[in-house]
């Protein structure tokens, strides 16, 4: 079913020492998603070279890896309609000062570097993502009692 999509959102270490975990979660909870997975880690250099993989040749990438490493990160994996795109468009911007208020990174952070939360991009990063960081026993099936109401019961 369209509901059942799923995407990889991550909670970067700036976001875990600034104590926004639980207002970060709360958002997605509203919005109607439905929490699939999540882990407060330490997560370990080869994890993150792999998870950016993509970024290896821009002059940030060092930078990045380090701000990455320096505290926890709280990854998750949120199910829902258009789970991929809402989730990225509820994130804002990658550029902070290019986010509308109203967006997580546009009411909570002003720096790039520094921007507190990833969001995967398209079902096929959403899919590596989820694998990377989660095993299939870590990914929870159960019954989410609001669904009913968010969404219009199929004829
Ligand atoms: N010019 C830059 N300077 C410093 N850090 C950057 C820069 N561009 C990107 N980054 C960091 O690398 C991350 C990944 O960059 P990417 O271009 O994939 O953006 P994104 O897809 O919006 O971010 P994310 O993947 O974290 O959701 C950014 O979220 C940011 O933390």
């Amino acid at each position: 079913s369209p509901n059942k999509e799923r995407t990889f959102i991550m909670i970067k270490p700036d976001g875990v020492q600034r104590g926004l975990v639980g207002k970060i979660v709360q958002r997605f909870e509203e919005k109607g998603f439905k929490l699939i997975a999540m882990k407060f880690v330490q997560a370990d250099d080869k994890l993150l070279r792999t998870h950016y993989a993509a970024l290896k040749d821009k002059p940030f990438f060092e930078s990045l890896i380090k701000y990455m490493s320096s505290g926890p990160v709280v990854p998750m994996v949120w199910e829902g309609l258009n789970v991929i795109k809402v989730g990225r468009s509820m994130l804002g911007a990658t550029n902070p000062a290019d986010c509308i208020p109203g967006t997580i990174r546009g009411d909570l952070c002003v720096q790039t570097g520094r921007n507190i939360i990833h969001g995967s991009d398209s079902g096929d990063s959403a899919q590596k993502e989820i694998g990377l960081w989660f095993t299939p026993s870590e990914l929870h099936d159960y019954t989410h009692h609001s669904e009913k109401w968010i969404y219009e019961k199929k004829k």
